[in-house]
């Protein structure tokens, strides 16, 4: 009798239909606290409370009891640098020095597959720790880096976007290409790895700063030949870059319209940082759909200044929230969006937890047009799934006998958390970390 190679996992089950508006907004989200997954195939074939699930498992299904823990849509991260995991806590004055003495000579050395390669399984053993299961990365300029980066992430079987970061200025000879051979090797990549698989290509332009005009043509080229591909480039993070970059983009009116100018907008592209914005800027983000992209542990490090996500949001511009290792300090979207509440707490925008991790899950699916694919526990979407213990340190588990509310347990997590929450991290249906040596 064949087998129905199905997985049923058992335990306190939390998902987000739409984003929350406020704490008292419980139709935003399904909760059920004696819940079940069922997995078929890497897909989520069924939702909700157990006893009706179950029920509908096959006789053979593989019942995994995550029970008393929480079993949530695997983390999103939109916006990290592969090629900055020995970046990461560089001490370092703000963004163009910090590229300058630690960023630029570390991504020299992913000229060769062999470190990219290494890079990558640990790079990836830390976003599956962290309970990251999809994540949006600048690579290096070189064509090999992009090779290891998802030649891991195929392997792991998981959802990834990436791109060969294109800058021919600027830089050190050994990072710059050309605005033809960041074209030419680009174009080749989406040829190798778009829809490979889980596989996305991003088109990767760094920021204005290191790219010709000529480059940001090829960029706009390359947009317009694969509509399908993301768009990812940095904007408005430092003062010192906003001046340099007008500096070398003269009569523009402001950074976004040079992005603008050149075609790189729409809703496929992920603009990181988006701190200092006029009025103009946000009227053109909202026009094009493009997505602005919070950092919080990176605006901090690197002292940059404070996302005003009511700002945004009330201009209609859609929002995201990630790591940005290495200039961020943590791969935890819970250290992120510890961050994140305390960056909006000093703007008096107070996030419930509710909206946090909405905007981890569900939010940022949206925000990369995934969320038929990835971001909640919906029926037929991909069974990337992690588990949540509110209580896995000796300092959580005390605060957490007080906790009154799924919210309470949540904003424990968010501020307490980090990997050692995240017991398990399923992609496609399959544990990543079971085994794992620690
Ligand atoms: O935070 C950042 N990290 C980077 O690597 C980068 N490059 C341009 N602008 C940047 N900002
Ligand atoms: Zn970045």
């Amino acid at each position: 009798m064949a087998t129905s190679n199905a997985t049923l996992l058992r335990g306190r089950i939390l998902s987000f239909h739409r984003a929350p508006q406020g704490p008292d907004d419980h139709t935003a989200y399904l909760y059920e606290e004696d819940g079940a997954v069922l997995i078929e195939n890497g897909r989520i074939a069924a939702a909700g409370a157990y006893a009706e699930v179950a029920e509908r498992a096959p006789a053979d299904a593989r019942l995994t009891d995550h029970r008393p823990h929480l079993l949530l849509p695997g983390f999103i991260d939109p916006h990290i640098h592969f090629p900055q995991a020995q970046v990461i806590a560089s001490w370092a004055d703000q963004l163009l020095d910090w590229l300058n003495d630690h960023t630029f000579p570390a991504e020299m050395k992913f000229a060769d597959l062999a470190h990219g390669q290494r890079i990558a399984t640990a790079f990836y053993d830390a976003l599956i720790a962290h309970g990251t299961t999809t994540a949006v990365a600048y690579c290096s300029s070189h064509p090999n880096s992009v090779r290891a980066y998802f030649a891991e992430a195929e392997a792991r079987g998981m959802r990834m976007l990436g791109g060969k970061t294109m800058m021919d200025r600027n830089a050190p000879p050994a990072l710059c290409d050309t605005a033809q051979s960041a074209y030419d090797d680009s174009k080749a990549l989406i040829a190798e790895w778009h829809g490979r698989g889980r596989a996305s290509y991003v088109i990767t332009p760094r920021f204005a700063i290191t790219s010709t005009p000529a480059q940001l043509e090829a960029a706009g080229a390359l947009l317009a030949e694969h509509p399908d591909c993301h768009l990812q480039t940095h904007i408005n993070e430092n003062h010192n870059e906003i001046a340099y970059t007008l500096d070398l983009y003269p009569g523009h009116a402001d950074y976004l319209a040079v992005y603008e100018h050149y075609g790189l907008l729409g809703r496929k592209t992920l603009l990181g940082h988006c701190i200092h914005m006029n009025d103009r800027e946000l009227g053109v983000m909202r026009e094009t759909g493009s997505v602005a992209v919070f950092c919080p542990t990176s605006n901090l490090f690197l002292g940059s200044g404070l996302f005003d996500k009511a700002r945004l949001e009330t201009a209609g511009v859609r929002t995201a929230i990630a790591t940005d290792v290495g200039g961020g300090t943590s791969y935890s979207l819970l250290r992120t969006l510890d961050e994140g509440y305390k960056i909006l707490q000093l703007q008096r925008q107070r996030l419930h937890p509710f909206e946090t991790f909405y905007w981890a899950t569900r939010g940022n699916a949206e925000a990369l047009s995934l969320s038929e694919k990835i971001g909640t526990l919906d029926a037929d979407t991909e069974a990337d799934i992690i588990v949540l213990n509110p209580a896995a340190t000796p300092e959580m588990a005390l605060r957490h006998e007080t906790a009154r509310s799924l919210a309470d347990e949540l904003f424990i997590l968010q501020t307490l958390g980090d990997d050692r929450a995240v017991m398990e991290t399923y992609v496609a249906g399959k544990a990543m970390k079971a085994g794992r040596r620690i």
